[in-house]
């Protein structure tokens, strides 16, 4: 299980890239066993892996391979994957337009998000065909690499949850945003108003990765003072709904397929 060859198509890009040097930095894969896919053959990887401008050799040389492109540059691949274990971290490209274009029978869908970067994403993921015990741990332990992992039961979580975790930092980027402008709005200067919002959402998000959410709301609502009236009011505005709509038009557009 160890010494599988691992193929990232797509490997010098935001996600690929992340996942590649994470899984070097932890010793899961050893610098020879990993090969990626450059079309302008300038590396910036450590000595030992390997640089194919060509796909196909690339597919031929891995047991696995991960597809890290963009759903529109998969429509131009031309790769037979027949006999691999190929894992598509593309949203809204289902396993079986994969398997078509690829010949793969084991197509493992995983949805990681941008905070692979700091080694810090969660990534549902699901294997379409006969993925043996010892492929579904090796999955895990890939991603759990770059984070946290799950496999969910079944494809339309994966599709769900691309919009839900595979939008990452999307979400409090826009709350922060959100923050900002408000604060500036009220008359609070700039800078102070972006230090202000930062601090709620990086701070109040690093708090969260220990708290329990409802208890942290509960326990600030009992002072019944300035948090709860900010809180009441989202509450009365239905930001569940809100957030249900967003997450919901998200994965329509996963579904729908890119
Ligand atoms: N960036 C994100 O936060 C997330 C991205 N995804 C999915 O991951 C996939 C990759 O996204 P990013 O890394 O953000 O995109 P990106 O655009 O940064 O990376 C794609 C890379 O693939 C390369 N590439 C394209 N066609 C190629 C080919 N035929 N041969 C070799 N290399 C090729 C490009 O040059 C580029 O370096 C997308 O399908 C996206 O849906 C999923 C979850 C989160
Ligand atoms: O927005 C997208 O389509 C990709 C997938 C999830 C995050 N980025």
């Amino acid at each position: 299980m160890e010494n599988r060859t691992l193929g990232i198509i797509g490997g010098t890009g935001w996600l690929g890239r992340a996942i590649a040097e994470a899984l070097l930095e932890s010793g899961f894969i050893k610098p020879d066993h990993l090969l990626i896919s450059n079309r302008s053959g300038v590396s910036t990887f450590e000595p030992g892996v390997k640089l194919l401008a060509d796909n196909q050799q690339l597919v031929d040389l891995s047991d696995i391979v991960v597809l890290s492109i963009r759903p529109e540059q998969f429509r131009e691949l031309l790769i037979n994957a027949r006999g691999k274990l190929v894992i598509s971290l593309m949203a809204g490209v289902p396993a079986a337009a994969i398997s078509a274009a690829t010949g793969a029978d084991v197509v493992v869908r995983a949805m990681p998000n941008a905070a692979v970067e700091i080694r810090q994403s969660f990534t549902p993921w699901y294997g379409v065909g006969n993925l043996v015990e010892l492929d579904r741990q090796w999955v895990q332990r890939l991603f759990e690499c770059v984070g946290s992992a799950d496999e969910v039961p079944d494809e339309d979580c994966i599709d769900y949850l691309s919009a839900l975790s595979g939008t990452g930092p999307a979400f409090p980027a826009m709350l922060q945003m959100a923050l900002t402008n408000q604060a500036v709005a009220a008359g609070i200067p700039l800078a102070i108003a972006q230090r202000a919002a930062q601090g709620v959402v990086v701070g109040g998000g690093q708090m969260l990765a220990s708290r329990d959410p409802r208890q942290m709301i509960e326990s600030l609502m009992a002072y019944r003072g300035v948090t709860a009236a900010a809180l009441r009011s989202m509450a009365d505005q239905n930001i569940e709904a809100i957030v249900g709509r967003a997450v919901q038009a998200g994965a329509e557009i996963a579904r729908k397929g890119m």
